[in-house]
C-alpha cells in the first residue's frame, strides 16, 4: 500500500514542470567560466603568475577579503587558465589546490601535496622530515613550477607557522622544480601572529578582494540565473531583492546564489510556476535559521546553558536583560541540570561569544550612579533555538523548567 501511495507520489512530482535548468550552478562548488567585477584582481594575479610561464618563481601571494568575495573563484579560475597556457606554450607548470580548513596541519598539507603528485605518502604516521623530504623529492622530479592555493590558510597557521616557513624555504632546496604560494584568507589580522620572516616571505604580494555591492551581485546572479532557471520563471523583482539582503550582509555573492537557489526550490515544492519575492524573503528567514541551528548545535554546553537562561527570561516577558539577570537564571538552571556553576565573570565572556556569532547583542549601557552594565537581546529566533537546545540530552530536563525571576539589578 505504502509503495503504491509512495509510487503516485513519484509520478504526479516527476510530472509538474520543473523551474530549473541546472540547479547545479548555485551550488558554491560550481566554477564559472567567467567572473564579473573581478577584471582587476584577476589582472593583478595574471600579471604576478606570469613568471611560471617564463620558467621563473612567482612571488608568493596573499589573497584578502570578506566571505563571498570571489577570492576562491578568481584564484581557481586563474590557475585553471595559467596551466591551460602553460600547455599550450610547453611550459610545465602545475597550480594545485589546497583547503586548509579540511587539511589543516603541517603534516597533513605536506602528505596531501605530495599524494596531489602521485606519491602515495601515508596521511598519518611518518615523521613529519620525512614527509617534507618526500615532498621535496616528489616536486623536484615534476621539473616545473608549482604554484600551491592554500585557501582559509588562517587555520593552517593556527597549530604553527612552521609549515609556511618550511614551504617558504623550499625552494633552496629544490633543483629541478620552484614552488610558490598563493594564501587565501577572509581574516585581515592573521599575518600579524606570524613568524617576520614567513610575514615578509609569504606577504611579497597582497591582493584584496573588495565586497561587492548591490548591482555587482545582480549582475553575477544575472549571469548565473540564465543557465540554471528556466526562461521567464524569475519575477523582475526576485534577482534585486536576493542582492539586496546579500549586499546588506556585507556584499557576498555566496549568500546571494545560495537565497536565489533556495528560493526557488520553496517555489518548486509549492509546485509554483514562478519564483516570487515571497519566495525570497522566506528564503532569507530558512537560510538565517539553518546557520543558527548549526551555530547553536555545536556550542559548548555551558553556552548552550547561558544562551537558554536568556531565551528563558524571554519566554516570560524580558526582552532587555542584564549579564546579572542572565547569571542568576542560568545558575537555577546548571543546579536543576547537574552542571558546574561557571563564575558570573565567565558566563559573561560567554555571552561576548554568543554576540560574536550573532546569537545575542549585547550592547554596553549606563545605569547612571550604579556603573555599566551588559544588556543582552536574543538575536535569532526563539523557537527554533529552543528545539535545537533541548535536542541535547543534558538539556532536555529544562524544556518544562519554570526558573525564579528576580529582576533587580545585578551588576
Ligand atoms: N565575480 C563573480 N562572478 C561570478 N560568480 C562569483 C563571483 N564572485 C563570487 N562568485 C561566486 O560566489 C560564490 C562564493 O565565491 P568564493 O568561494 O570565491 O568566495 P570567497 O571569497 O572565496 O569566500 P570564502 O572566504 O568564504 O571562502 C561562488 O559560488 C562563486 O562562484
Amino acid at each position: 500500500m505504502q509503495n503504491k501511495a509512495l509510487d503516485g507520489l513519484f509520478q504526479e512530482l516527476l510530472a509538474t514542470e520543473p523551474i530549473f535548468n541546472n540547479k547545479e550552478v548555485l551550488r558554491p562548488t560550481y566554477t564559472p567560466d567567467t567572473l564579473v567585477h573581478r577584471d582587476e584582481q584577476i589582472n593583478s594575479l595574471a600579471t604576478i603568475l606570469v613568471s611560471a610561464l617564463r620558467g621563473d618563481t612567482p612571488s608568493n601571494i596573499l589573497i584578502y577579503g570578506k566571505t563571498g568575495t570571489g577570492k576562491t573563484a578568481a584564484s581557481r579560475h586563474v590557475g585553471r587558465e595559467l596551466e591551460r597556457i602553460g600547455e599550450q606554450l610547453n611550459v610545465q607548470c602545475s597550480v594545485v589546490y589546497v583547503n586548509c580548513e579540511v587539511i589543516d596541519t603541517q603534516y597533513r598539507l605536506l602528505a596531501n601535496l605530495a599524494r596531489q603528485f602521485g606519491e602515495d605518502v601515508p596521511m598519518t604516521g611518518w615523521p613529519t622530515d620525512q614527509v617534507f623530504a618526500k615532498f621535496k623529492e616528489v616536486i623536484d622530479s615534476k621539473k616545473q613550477v608549482i604554484v600551491v592555493i592554500l585557501d582559509e590558510i588562517d587555520k593552517l597557521v593556527k597549530k604553527g607557522d612552521d609549515v609556511l616557513y618550511n614551504l617558504s624555504r623550499a625552494n633552496s632546496d629544490l633543483k629541478q622544480a620552484k614552488v610558490s604560494m598563493i594564501g587565501v584568507s577572509n581574516d585581515l589580522k592573521f599575518t600579524e601572529f606570524l613568524d617576520p620572516r614567513v610575514k615578509s616571505s609569504l606577504g611579497e604580494e597582497e591582493i584584496i578582494f573588495p565586497p561587492y555591492d548591490a548591482d555587482q551581485i545582480s549582475d553575477i546572479l544575472m549571469e548565473r540565473a540564465e543557465i540554471a532557471y528556466k526562461n521567464g520563471v524569475l519575477e523582475e523583482s526576485v534577482i534585486p531583492l536576493c542582492a539586496a539582503f546579500a549586499a546588506q550582509e556585507h556584499g557576498d555573492a555566496r549568500r546571494a546564489l545560495d537565497l536565489l537557489r533556495v528560493a526557488g526550490e520553496l517555489a518548486e515544492r509549492e509546485k509554483k510556476p514562478h519564483v516570487q519575492e515571497e519566495h525570497v524573503r522566506r528564503a532569507q528567514d530558512k537560510i538565517e535559521v539553518d546557520r543558527v541551528i548549526e551555530v547553536v548545535k555545536t556550542l559548548p554546553t555551558q553556552s548552550k546553558l547561558a544562551l537558554c537562561a536568556v531565551i528563558n527570561l524571554r519566554n516570560n516577558g524580558y526582552k532587555n536583560v542584564t549579564t546579572g539577570e542572565v547569571y542568576n537564571v542560568y545558575r537555577q538552571l546548571c543546579i536543576n541540570v547537574d552542571m558546574d556553576i561557571l563564575t558570573q565573570r565567565r558566563v559573561t565572556d560567554l555571552m561576548s561569544e554568543l554576540d560574536m556569532l550573532g546569537i545575542v547583542n549585547a550592547l554596553v549601557v549606563s545605569k547612571g550612579r550604579y556603573g555599566r552594565t551588559k544588556e543582552i537581546v536574543l538575536s535569532v529566533p526563539v523557537s527554533s533555538t529552543q528545539r535545537v537546545l533541548f535536542e541535547d540530552y543534558r538539556l532536555k530536563p529544562l524544556e518544562d523548567f519554570k526558573p525564579v525571576i528576580t529582576t533587580q539589578m545585578h551588576l
